[in-house]
């Protein structure tokens, strides 16, 4: 019999060997210099979760000096812009095949004893000379375990180990202290819970709740950086429901708890929030790799498919026969997105991108039975450009009503969609819709010279396009002087 520690333990070691042999030379470089070297952090954690890594983070006793000197010696490529934090980087580019195949990337920071400065209310950077020091800064006893090198000594002065057989996040020390010296690790709870499955323990959580708050003082950066990472997980569920449940996201996302108050009453679902919920596991299972069923992460469809209902709040009404209508929440909806991404400081794409989504998602339920016109599926297709095929995912993700028959008549309606663009892509160019005419042809026909007129003649031969497919030279030169002769 072995206890669940030992079993992880035993994992961990066969990880770790097989992660070994770059981190043991580097290891032997630091102890012939007369430095301790030791594996912190990310990596350490996943060896016991059977995860192996090439992206190394250690802790040393050196100077940030001295261990830039040591890793020149070690690898390819190095940088120091983390220098001022005690980090420099350096890469080792792959040598043999295998887990050696690979290049090897190692960031080693000088042990840290950052204090907490009432002052500024920030961690002030300092340098410490113990690794259990360094370690008792760090945010949950799972990340705060140690192997030092060359010898493989394990180190976990927090107890980490009974915690990640558990599946808890706990902060090393007191967690109001922790979450005073840097309230972003209050983020990274939520984070680390989507990532690993884990729950957030007792008395941590309530320090969340209790201080939810100060995460206003941490700048948006970082708080989108933390935000993004929960999302890509695989299964972000249980991370945004720790945002949500301690207050967090009154904070950082407040859309989403707001959606708690909602009845919807399209499904059966107890609110849009657990709607919401249920529509990003859907879009999540219908991502995949540009080259098959690899599952490739998907931020903006993940934001989209999170944020579609945001615009229901704002426009519930309760219909006089009784009902309850969100008329133009998806344009509402899409706004709010964009002004939340915005203040998150996602990049512009992004924040276009997921607000168009947002405002794009109803659409298809215009599309009845099949009733669409081929306009109507040309102009779907315009307006969603090159999100059509993320639009096509979030619509099918939309839905979550638990009566199968009407689950599958939504769904055979998509599928129709979809082969009605194939269809019309099979018979005219529908991707990148321009008029029959190019603007040098339209004043070349009319005679005219650059102005606004062309424009406008442009304009309405692209909705001819649109209107009636592709009408060839003649037809529409036909057209345009028709236009022409109305309008003067
Ligand atoms: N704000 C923080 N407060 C305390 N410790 C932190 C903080 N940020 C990082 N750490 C420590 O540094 C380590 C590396 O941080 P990082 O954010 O890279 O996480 P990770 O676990 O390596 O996951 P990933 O690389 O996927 O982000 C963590 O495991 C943790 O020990």
């Amino acid at each position: 019999m072995s206890t669940p520690e030992q079993e992880l333990l035993r994992r961990a070691l066969a990880v770790l060997t097989s992660m070994a042999p770059a981190a043991i030379e580097l290891g032997e470089v630091f102890k012939a210099a007369g430095h301790e070297l030791a594996l912190v952090g990310g990596p350490v954690r996943d060896a016991f979760l059977g995860r192996t890594s090439n992206d190394l983070d250690f802790a040393t006793s050196a100077t940030p000096d001295e261990t830039q000197e040591l890793l020149a010696r070690w690898g390819d490529a190095h940088w120091d812009i983390g220098k001022e934090f005690g980090t420099i980087g350096a890469r080792r580019f792959a040598r043999g095949t295998g887990a050696q195949g690979a290049d090897v990337v190692v960031e080693v920071t000088t042990y840290r004893s950052d204090q907490y400065d009432p002052a500024s209310r920030k961690p002030v950077v300092a340098f410490g000379d113990t690794l259990d020091g360094d370690l008792s800064r760090r945010d949950f006893t799972v990340n705060a375990m140690a192997v030092r090198l060359p010898d493989l000594t394990f180190v976990d002065p927090f107890d980490g180990l009974t915690d990640l057989a558990r599946g808890l996040l706990r902060t090393p020390i007191a967690p109001e202290r922790s979450f005073d010296d840097d309230p972003l690790r209050m983020m990274r709870a939520a984070r680390f819970a989507a990532q690993l499955g884990f729950d957030v323990d007792a008395g941590t959580l309530a320090a969340v709740v209790a201080m939810a708050g100060r995460i206003d003082i941490v700048s948006a950066e970082r708080v989108q950086a933390e935000l993004t990472k929960l999302l890509l997980a695989d299964k972000p569920r249980k991370g945004l429901e720790v945002l949500v449940d301690t207050g967090l996201a009154d904070h950082v996302l407040p859309e989403l708890p707001a959606l708690q108050l909602e009845i919807d009453e399209h499904h059966r679902h107890k609110d849009v929030y657990q709607h919401s919920l249920t529509v990003l596991e859907q879009a999540i299972a219908q991502e995949t790799g540009p080259d098959g069923p690899v599952p490739a992460p998907d931020l903006v469809l993940r934001l989209a498919a999170l944020l579609h209902d945001v615009g229901k709040p704002a426009t519930r009404r309760f219909e006089p026969g009784g009902g309850v209508s969100f008329h133009h929440h998806e344009v509402v909806g899409a706004k709010l997105a964009a002004k939340r991404l915005k203040a998150l400081k996602y990049e512009k794409q992004v924040v276009k991108d997921v607000s168009r989504l947002v405002e794009l998602h109803l659409r298809f339920h215009g599309y009845g039975d099949g009733a669409w016109t081929d306009s109507a599926v040309r102009r779907y297709v315009t307006d969603a450009g090159p999100l059509l095929e993320r639009l096509h995912r979030l619509t099918r993700a939309d839905s979550t009503t638990r009566n199968r028959r009407k689950a599958q008549r939504l769904s055979d309606a998509y599928t129709d969609l979809e082969e009605r663009i194939e269809a019309l892509r099979a018979q005219e160019e529908i991707d990148a819709i321009r008029p029959d005419l190019d603007g040098t042809q339209i004043m070349q026909i009319l005679g005219i010279r650059p102005g606004p007129e062309v424009g406008q003649a442009y304009k309405h031969l692209l909705g001819l396009r649109m209107e009636h497919g592709p009408l060839g030279p003649e037809r529409a030169e036909e057209e345009l002087r028709a236009w022409w002769a109305a309008r003067r």
